[in-house]
């Protein structure tokens, strides 16, 4: 039995091909930002309350019209089938199986029609990397609403794909034979996802002009851009680094939080990713504004340990976490958090 998601990564990595558990380890650079995102969470510290004669607290959250069992959801990872044979499959299910939103990446080695079929009543959401051919975006919005996915992750942090040193000394560049992206298929070929500096807001309106789901807009660090999100009418911000991957040195996750939620001032709802490992760290984020967090490499590490059966501890784990430490703080409810409960001790 594996009791700390410490414990579950350690399992992945004595599983995995050493080639791939870098590739989902890393980060880019120096992975500053990689270690920061952790760090961050560590230097903040929790201030209970007492004595406040709470039941068992409620965990559930709303999200763009979608319930949630817990304030935790998965955030977009590329190339589930390298972790394990089911890949995004078995995700999904464990997602399904804990109430939670998954979000699909556009570069999941199975089709995202394939994972909605896979598990019935998962609530998916797709994350999409714009593509300059916006014929072939508009395929790709297809593809994720006949799935019936609940909203599109725009991802934004990626103009370029970020150079992480790990792959370059491993040679890690390509998908084994028999794997790819599924979703990238294009008659009988399988296109290359493009990273291009090219895409601006204009593509985001034109984007909201082809589909009516809602747009969760990925990466957003700086407030200014919060704002001009806001512009854009985004349905909510999903405050991120790509877990270290894109740009080094960027401020880790939950120091980057306060501001873009001043910034939105609950306009619409605030998301973020990058470090979370503990329930406490859910906490933490909640209380400074977010109105969920989301895990990537944690899911991954599951996976890779166990399949299905993998992620769902890792979820399990989460919400017991969640759980213990709203008692401790004497919440009812994960909507009780706010900021004058979380405290930098010097
Ligand atoms: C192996 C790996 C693959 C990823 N693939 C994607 C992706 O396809 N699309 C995307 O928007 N973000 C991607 N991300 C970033 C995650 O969505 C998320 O921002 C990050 O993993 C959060 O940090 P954490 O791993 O510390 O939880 C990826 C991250 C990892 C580690
Ligand atoms: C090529 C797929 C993109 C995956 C990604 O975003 C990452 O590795 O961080």
């Amino acid at each position: 039995m594996r009791f700390t998601l410490r414990e579950v990564e350690a399992a992945a990595r004595e599983r995995l091909d050493p080639v791939h558990y870098d590739y989902f380890a890393g980060g880019a650079g120096d992975e500053v930002t990689l270690r920061a995102n952790e760090a961050a969470f560590e230097r903040l510290a929790l201030l209970p309350h007492v004595l406040r004669g709470t039941a068992k607290p409620e965990l559930g959250v709303t999200l763009l019209g979608g319930r949630a069992s817990m304030p935790v959801l998965i955030a977009p990872t590329a190339f589930h089938r390298l972790a394990d044979p089911e890949g995004e499959r078995a995700t999904a299910r464990a997602a399904a199986a804990a109430e939670t939103i998954m979000m699909v990446s556009m570069a999941s080695t199975v089709a995202v029609g394939d994972v909605a079929a896979a598990a019935p009543g998962a609530r998916l959401w797709f994350q999409l990397f714009i593509q300059p051919d916006m014929a072939f975006t508009e395929a790709l919005v297809r593809r994720a609403e006949a799935a019936g996915c609940g909203a599109l992750v725009v991802t934004a942090d990626s103009p370029v794909f970020g150079t992480r040193g790990r792959d370059e000394r491993n040679g890690f560049r390509d998908l084994p034979d028999g794997l790819c992206c599924e979703n990238m298929r294009d008659g009988d070929r399988v296109r290359e996802i493009a990273f291009s500096p090219a895409v601006s807001w204009e593509h985001l309106d034109r984007l909201r002009e082809i589909t009516s789901l809602p747009v969760v807009l990925k990466g957003v660090l700086h407030p200014a851009d919060a704002r001009a999100a806001l512009d854009h009418g985004v349905s909510a911000l999903f405050v991120s680094n790509h877990g270290g991957r894109q740009l080094d040195t960027a401020p880790a996750a939950v120091d980057a939080l306060p501001e873009i939620v001043d910034a939105v001032g609950g306009a619409v709802p605030v998301l973020l990713d990058g470090g979370v490992r503990r329930g406490t760290d859910v906490l933490k984020a909640l209380a400074l504004g977010a109105d969920a967090v989301a895990v990537g490499r944690p899911v991954v590490w599951g996976l890779a340990a166990d399949g299905e059966r993998g992620a769902r501890r890792v979820l399990g784990l989460l919400r017991a976490e969640v759980e213990e430490a709203l008692t401790l703080c004497g919440l009812a409810s994960v909507r009780d958090l706010e900021p004058g409960m979380v405290r930098r001790p010097w």
